[in-house]
């Protein structure tokens, strides 16, 4: 396929690394230092910019340009012709969660902690931030490397939407007479829209811990569809024995048919299984390698160090 000129005047573009429904990802090279790298071609045709909604596929490109956070996949670099968008990014050596599953039949439960917990801090950044990924799911989450400790990166925003805060603004300025409850109880935007991303997470912590799916059409006489609208999913016995009463605790709290019940991704990071002192300090390596000397100071000079130390030795707070 004709590939932009300024793309190959800069890239190498060999083998295909990983395939999707809406493309493939190559492995290329950078001429001027040959850094590996990982091209992501998608042709334009894939993108159903739906005529209602604002979303376009200029919103996927400005979303990936635009977020910055350590489990969130960076682009490099990015081009585009009449068919198609070819997007460079780091290589994740690890490929995608999906296939780290199958191969070692489900995760221990201390790797699938590790993987929820970067998961859980990407989608907390992409919601301050107003953004619903939608899409979360083992093909979307790639990891960085071939061992168990490794950071992981989602991506895809293709499904993604930008939280219309303004539009709800200029709503709430018109006349309210004629407005639903749920326009006022952020229902309709900020609440339950978030809530979606939760779920998937819920559905992704499920495979990791037990590498099955929770809703599946062998497991019901109800359609797949069926079993998520009333939440009927099962925990089947031998795959979940060795798995802690804590880490179900945190599956079913999510996996709740009710958004407004179902717990949110900041709940989440608060549960207790995830109250884990050595495995926040392995995924805080992982996310900043550089350690803590190349943030700004934390505390002012004036801080009593006794109170800094206290906060330390409380929950952790980050
Ligand atoms: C942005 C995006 N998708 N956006 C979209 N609209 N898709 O529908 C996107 C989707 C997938 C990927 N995947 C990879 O970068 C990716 C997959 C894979 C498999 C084995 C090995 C590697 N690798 O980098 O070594 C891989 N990288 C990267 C970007």
């Amino acid at each position: 396929s004709s590939l932009p000129t300024a793309l190959q005047d800069k890239y190498v573009l060999t083998r295909r690394i990983g395939t999707g429904v809406c493309g493939e990802v190559r492995l290329a090279f950078e001429r001027s230092t040959c850094r590996k790298l990982a091209v992501k071609i998608i042709n334009k045709k894939n993108f159903q910019s739906e005529g209602t909604a604002t979303r376009n596929a200029e919103t996927e490109i400005q979303i990936l340009q635009r977020v910055d956070h350590p489990c969130l996949i960076k682009t490099e670099d990015f081009y585009q012709t009449e068919d198609s968008y070819y997007i460079v990014l780091e290589l994740m050596e690890g490929g995608e969660l999906f296939h780290r599953v199958k191969s070692q039949q489900q995760l221990n439960e201390g790797v699938a902690k590790l993987y929820f917990y970067q998961m859980l801090c990407a989608v907390q950044y992409l919601h301050r931030n107003g953004i619903i990924h939608r899409d979360l799911k083992p093909e979307n989450i790639l990891l960085s490397s071939n061992e168990d400790t490794c950071l992981i990166k989602v991506t895809d925003f293709n499904q993604s939407r930008i939280l219309e805060e303004a539009a709800l603004m200029r709503t709430l300025c018109g006349t309210p007479s004629y407005l639903a409850p749920e326009v006022f109880t952020h229902a309709s935007t900020t609440g339950y829209g978030l809530a979606v991303d939760a779920w998937s997470l819920g559905v992704l912590l499920f495979v990791c811990l037990s590498g099955y799916a929770p809703f599946h059409e062998s497991f019901s006489e109800n359609s797949v569809k069926e079993q998520i609208i009333r939440g009927e999913f099962t925990m089947v016995p031998s795959k979940w024995r060795r798995v802690s009463n804590q880490a179900k605790d945190v599956v079913r709290k999510l996996l709740v048919v009710d958004p407004t019940q179902r717990m949110s991704v900041d709940e989440a990071l608060q549960h207790p299984w995830l109250q884990d002192q050595q495995m926040l300090q392995t995924a805080r390596s992982l996310m900043y390698p550089e350690g803590e000397d190349a943030l700004p100071a934390a505390a002012p000079s004036d801080a009593p160090v006794a109170a800094s130390m206290e906060v330390e030795s409380s929950t952790g707070e980050r």
